[in-house]
């Protein structure tokens, strides 16, 4: 199982992450598409680096805004896992 990183550690890493935030033991985006189709062809895009990690965000659709959330659930807070998924997804224009 993932080991949980220490507070130290998740500040050190979401540092790097400037369009992410913690909220608990979660890390949380969001974005705004111009309407629901794109919004939908975004959370499509979620499949390829979350099967790459094989960890998976939790995602919360509303008409065109999507938010994203990524903790661990088998370890009940935030491991390596949840960065490296909230890297790969940063990436996604
Ligand atoms: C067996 C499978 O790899 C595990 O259930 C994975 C699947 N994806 C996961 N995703 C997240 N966010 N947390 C998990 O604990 C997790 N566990």
């Amino acid at each position: 199982m993932a080991q949980l990183l220490t507070d130290a550690e998740i500040q050190e890493q979401a540092s790097g992450l400037s369009d992410w935030k913690i909220e608990g033991s979660q890390l949380q985006t969001s974005r705004t598409f111009k309407d629901f189709i794109a919004a939908i062809e975004f959370v499509n895009k979620l499949v390829k680096p979350a099967e790459s990690v094989g960890h998976h965000p939790d995602i919360e659709i509303s008409y065109n805004k999507v938010k994203i959330s990524l903790t661990t659930h088998d370890a009940g807070g935030l491991t390596q896992k949840d960065f490296d998924v909230a890297k790969l997804i940063s990436q996604i224009d």
